[in-house]
């Protein structure tokens, strides 16, 4: 089961003289929900994500998982990066066994194992060494090995822009419809549009320097969905122009992001 996200006036900057990286950002994610962030090279998306996985700590602000201010990583929150980072002295079998191993969850390891490759369509190559694996296989190992300990969350650092645009279609469906039949929650940070509005129940838009969440965008389109769709061509449109202006200089630098709840306020009246 997944857990709720409670993001909370979170502000960060490296270092006391450097300039603010994130500023004031507010947004609650529900259990189960599955929010994509998209926005220009630098917003801070990376440092986000790495604060809700509890890699690093704010400045200022907080965030909660499940209630719980988040102080440092843990099991239930797990992190997909662009590599899957997998070990390859050890074969497919055994990557993906290591996160129960490493949470103490051997009791049934086996058989969790052998669930969780049946799941990602590798069941057949449980004993392969990773280096005679696609990169999408890789992908998938490094997902059936995060979703094996049952997390309630998973935070997806462009987990598919390595992978050719087939394979990354099919992943991104794929996590998806996973992430929905657990009910997991779900943070994607991605730089393409389509794979925010393929994965996410909303798209949030953050603008740069610093990092602020400009708007949010809800996708209301029917899982799974076809970007060849008509409607998926209008949400498509609509976020171009959320992501144009988010390009743009902000007018009132003084003034504090609009919080998400302005956002759709903005949207419903068009
Ligand atoms: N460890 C660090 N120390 C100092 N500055 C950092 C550090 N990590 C990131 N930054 C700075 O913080 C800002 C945001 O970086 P971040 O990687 O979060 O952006 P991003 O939106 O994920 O970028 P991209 O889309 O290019 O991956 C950048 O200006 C970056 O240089």
């Amino acid at each position: 089961m997944g857990a709720p996200i409670q993001i909370e006036q979170l502000s960060h900057r490296f270092h006391t003289r450097d300039p603010w990286v994130l500023e004031a950002l507010s947004l609650e994610i529900a259990s189960g929900e599955s929010v994509a962030i998209i926005g220009e090279s630098g917003c801070g998306k990376s440092t986000l994500l790495h604060m809700l996985a509890g890699l690093t700590l704010p400045s200022a602000g907080q965030v909660r998982i499940g209630g719980r201010t988040v102080q440092r990583p843990d099991a239930a929150w797990n992190m997909m990066f662009q590599r899957p980072g997998l070990y390859p002295w050890l074969n497919v079998r055994q990557n993906v066994a290591l996160g129960l191993q490493f949470t103490g969850q051997t009791d049934s390891l086996k058989t969790r194992v052998a669930e969780m490759l049946a799941l990602v369509d590798l069941a057949d190559k449980a004993e392969a060494p990773i280096g005679d694996l696609s990169g999408g296989q890789q992908q998938r190992v490094a997902l059936a090995r995060s979703l094996a300990v049952g997390p309630e969350i998973i935070l997806l650092d462009e987990p598919f822009s390595a992978l050719d645009a087939f394979t990354r279609r099919n992943l991104q469906l794929e996590v998806s419809q996973i992430a929905r039949d657990q009910g997991i929650t779900l943070v994607l940070v991605t730089h393409d549009i389509d794979e925010a509005l393929t994965m996410g129940d909303r798209v949030v838009v953050m603008g740069r320097a610093p990092g602020t969440f400009r708007s949010v965008l809800p996708v209301d389109l029917p899982y799974p969905r076809n970007p060849m769709q008509p409607a998926f061509g209008r949400q498509r449109e609509a976020l171009m122009a959320r992501f144009r202006d988010s390009v743009a200089p902000q007018t009132t630098r003084d003034q504090p992001a609009p919080t998400p709840d302005h956002a759709q306020l903005e949207l419903a009246h068009g």
